[in-house]
């Protein structure tokens, strides 16, 4: 039988010391999940898998519980909370998890490399500085690593958020609307290279943007209602990142709309923009 382990109580950092151990990739499987504010219940009852090495995108209206489900798994929602949360390898899932906040909460007097190390530095340990520059690398930074938050674009900003967030090697990611700042072009070059550097990761991440959802998603939920209910996993088909002007993928949009309360008009509407 699987291990379970009780909701666990929130954190003081949403990215405390890592948990050394096996680095298998896991599932993740919540089962009963509930929170409540002041008496009044977000959702119950709440089911929901993460396969390992995927990533589900999370759609649903403003204020249905999408950041209260992440802070959740993260272990750091404030209300009163019930449910299992079960590792497939049987290990707790807390000390797995990095957090990355919708705003890219940069410290602003820190540069870029400063910012990106911080995790290490706030725990007091030596910070990796060849692994750090590697990974601003890898999200394109290298000439602006010795900048501060201030000189940097919002696009800029999320790449060292990003960064800042692969730094702490955590095998789960979870990603509270990361690109919802970003103009439109910005918006899907951070979703391919968050596509292409999550690879591996096992990953769920809240957008208000279906079709971002559809471009980079294994598996999309919508969330909606009061208490909040998760339809089924909707599982497009095709390579990450898809092309959104396929066909598929537009049937797929609509649908998703559909599910988020559009009317037959409004998804007309959609169809005929498209
Ligand atoms: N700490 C808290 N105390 C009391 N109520 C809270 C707290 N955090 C969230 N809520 C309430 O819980 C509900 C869900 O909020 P949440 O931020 O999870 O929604 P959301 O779906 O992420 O919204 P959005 O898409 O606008 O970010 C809202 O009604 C919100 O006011």
């Amino acid at each position: 039988m699987r291990k379970t382990e009780p909701v666990p109580k929130p954190a003081t950092s949403p990215n405390p010391p890592v948990m050394p151990g096996n680095t298998t990739p896991f599932d993740i499987h919540l089962r009963g999940g509930r929170v409540a504010f002041n008496g009044d219940d977000i959702f119950h009852d709440l089911d929901l898998t993460l396969p390992a090495s995927s990533i589900t995108c999370l759609l649903g209206p403003s204020g249905v519980g999408k950041s209260t489900l992440l802070r959740y798994l993260a272990g750091l929602v404030d209300g009163e909370a019930g449910g299992d949360i079960a590792c497939s390898d049987g290990r707790p899932l807390l000390g797995r998890v990095a957090y990355m906040a919708q705003q890219d909460l940069l410290l602003p007097w820190r540069s870029v490399r400063e910012n990106v190390v911080l995790g290490a530095v706030l725990r007091n340990e030596r910070p990796d500085l060849a692994r750090a520059d590697a990974l601003i690398a890898k999200v394109g930074l290298s000439d602006a690593a010795h900048l501060r938050p201030a000189e940097l674009s919002g696009g800029m900003k999320q790449r060292a958020a990003l960064a800042r967030t692969l730094m702490e090697d955590r095998p789960v990611v979870l990603m509270d609307e990361p690109f919802s700042a970003l103009d439109p072009l910005n918006r899907m070059r951070l979703q391919d290279l968050a596509a292409r550097v999550l690879r591996g990761k096992t990953v769920l991440l809240v957008t208000h943007d279906p079709l971002e959802a559809l471009r980079i998603g294994d598996r999309v939920h919508v969330l909606r209602g009061t208490p909040a209910v998760l339809s089924d996993a909707m599982l497009p088909a095709g390579s990450i990142p898809r092309d959104v002007t396929d066909p598929e993928i537009l049937r797929h949009q609509a649908e998703l709309l559909r599910q988020l309360g559009a009317t037959a008009e409004e998804l007309n509407r959609a169809e005929g923009t498209a």
